[in-house]
């Protein structure tokens, strides 16, 4: 018997185009303009499979969706929406979607999501969660992936693998597993393992007691204690030392842990996610990572697209960095058209971080209200490649030296403009301040301390500074 699939959606052109590929494929498709309508059709038993659109004139698609089920459960509900971000897409899943379909979408892809809704294939497990804010900005198709497949990690505890360049969001996608979760109100404990020294990953993870090693004066909870009933997130999982690794292998098969040096064993009631920007799989091969432990971790491998596949999202991220900064006490920007061009030009090496970095620069660095393309071209150059040398001279000094020779030469003789010592070292501070913010991720109070000068003199600086001319 041929399979009915009711489409529900108000847009007339959308539903013809659906209808189209739907009947191609073979299917019998009833169609609908409204939630009530859907729900009747329902109630009548009709259909074996639902395509909604989320806004419909008198109800919105996702409330209706519990309302379906409860009346045919098990009915497989496809969404599509416009409003495509990360909570659109887990609202779908809390709701009880069995798919979510951002648009613009390729009429395949939803032949494809209406062949296994049919088959029951890939069922999306339900949960309880909460949270509805969107921690991750950009809608372009390849996030929409990556949506989905958050959306489909989050209501369960799969140990999930977050491949991608450095800087494209992997630790925030993890944050945001954890935040939407049902384990959210437990702890969210990262661990990055080439930030700590090869010898205390072991106690760092696991604990140790008293007297387990040199140094070990007082027993000492793990990462593993602290994220109990929480989700413990392993950066850089590729640089954990081969003991390590058994030892997690261990923790993943038998449920359970014992601390450095103990012998009581606790149970682990963690969730795992790892990332990593390495080729675990080459690792494997060249034996510094255990291929079972890797085929335990990496169960759902989750891959974070680098912002140059992304480039749409570009002005969305760069606005929201803007904003970030605005909230923190920085001067607030706008994007110039033609800078966001410029911005959509670049390749982005860095990825997400390179451009946070970047617009936290600009917002502090750039007078005026709107950042210009130039503005964003010197932006951009002034941080790939590194600055060349002023001369072939190897100390700041020498390098100043140089400088401010040329700077009196281009007065042919006369004096240039009185005030040349605070003009001169402004020049100084500038790029030193913006240095210390970027090396800080922004963050005034250890910028101030990495200078070793008070706050407030900083946020006087950075005003100061930002109104000052570049004359030298
Ligand atoms: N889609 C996004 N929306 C908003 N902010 C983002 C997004 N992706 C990344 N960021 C921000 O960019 C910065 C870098 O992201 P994050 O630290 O998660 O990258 P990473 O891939 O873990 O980097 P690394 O591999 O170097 O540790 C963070 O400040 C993060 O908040």
């Amino acid at each position: 018997m041929t399979a009915t699939v009711i489409v529900a959606d108000d847009d007339a052109a959308i539903r013809t185009v659906v209808r189209q590929a739907l009947t191609r494929a073979g299917y019998q498709v009833r169609l609908t303009e409204t939630a009530a309508g859907l729900v009747k059709l329902v109630s009548e038993g009709r259909g074996d499979v639902v395509v909604t659109d989320v806004i419909l004139p008198d109800a919105n698609g996702l409330d209706t969706i519990p309302k379906l089920l409860a009346l045919r459960p098990g009915l497989r509900v496809i969404v599509m929406s416009a409003q495509n971000t990360l909570s659109t897409a887990v609202r779908a899943t809390e709701q009880g979607a069995f798919d979510y379909l951002p648009k613009p979408f390729d009429l395949k892809e939803l032949t494809r999501s209406v062949a296994a809704a049919l088959e029951g294939r890939a069922q999306t497990d339900t949960g309880e969660f909460g949270g509805d804010d969107t921690p991750l900005i950009g809608r372009s198709p390849a996030m929409q992936e990556v949506y989905r497949l958050i959306a489909r990690v989050v209501p369960n505890d799969l140990t999930v693998m977050i491949l991608g360049e450095s800087g494209t969001g992997k630790e925030l996608v993890a944050r945001a597993i954890h935040d939407m979760g049902p384990r959210a109100n437990r702890p969210f404990i990262a661990l990055n393992m080439a930030a700590i020294p090869r010898e205390l990953i072991e106690s760092e993870l696991f604990g140790h007691e008293r007297g387990a090693f040199t140094g070990a004066a007082a027993r000492a909870s793990g990462k593993f204690e602290q994220a109990q009933g929480g989700t413990l997130f392993l950066d850089e999982i590729g640089d954990m030392p081969l003991e390590a690794q058994t030892r997690l292998l261990r923790v993943l098969q038998t449920g359970e842990f014992t601390t450095v040096g103990g012998t009581r064993t606790q149970r682990a009631d963690v969730r795992i996610l790892t990332a990593t920007n390495q080729d675990l799989h080459a690792l494997t091969q060249a034996g510094r990572f255990r291929e079972d432990l890797y085929y335990r971790l990496n169960v759902v491998p989750l891959q974070l697209p680098p912002l140059r596949a992304r480039i749409e999202d570009v002005a969305a991220l760069a606005r929201h960095f803007l904003e970030i900064a605005a909230s923190e006490g920085l001067p607030r920007k706008q994007l110039d058209p033609l800078a966001i061009d410029a911005l959509r030009a670049h390749a982005w090496p860095g990825n997400v971080r390179e451009l946070e970095n970047l617009m936290r620069r600009l917002a502090v660095l750039e007078r005026g209200d709107t950042i210009t393309a130039t503005a964003v071209s010197a932006g951009i150059g002034q941080r790939t490649p590194p600055p060349a040398p002023a001369a072939e001279s190897s100390s700041l000094g020498e390098a100043a030296a140089v400088h401010i020779a040329r700077y009196f030469a281009d007065f042919a003789g006369n004096l240039p403009p009185d005030g040349v010592y605070d003009r001169l070292l402004a020049e100084v501070e500038r790029p030193l301040i913006a240095a210390c913010l970027d090396a800080t991720g922004g963050n005034q109070l250890k910028a101030a301390k990495l200078l070793g000068i008070n706050r407030n003199t900083l946020r006087k600086k950075l005003t100061d500074l930002a109104v000052e001319s570049r004359r030298v």
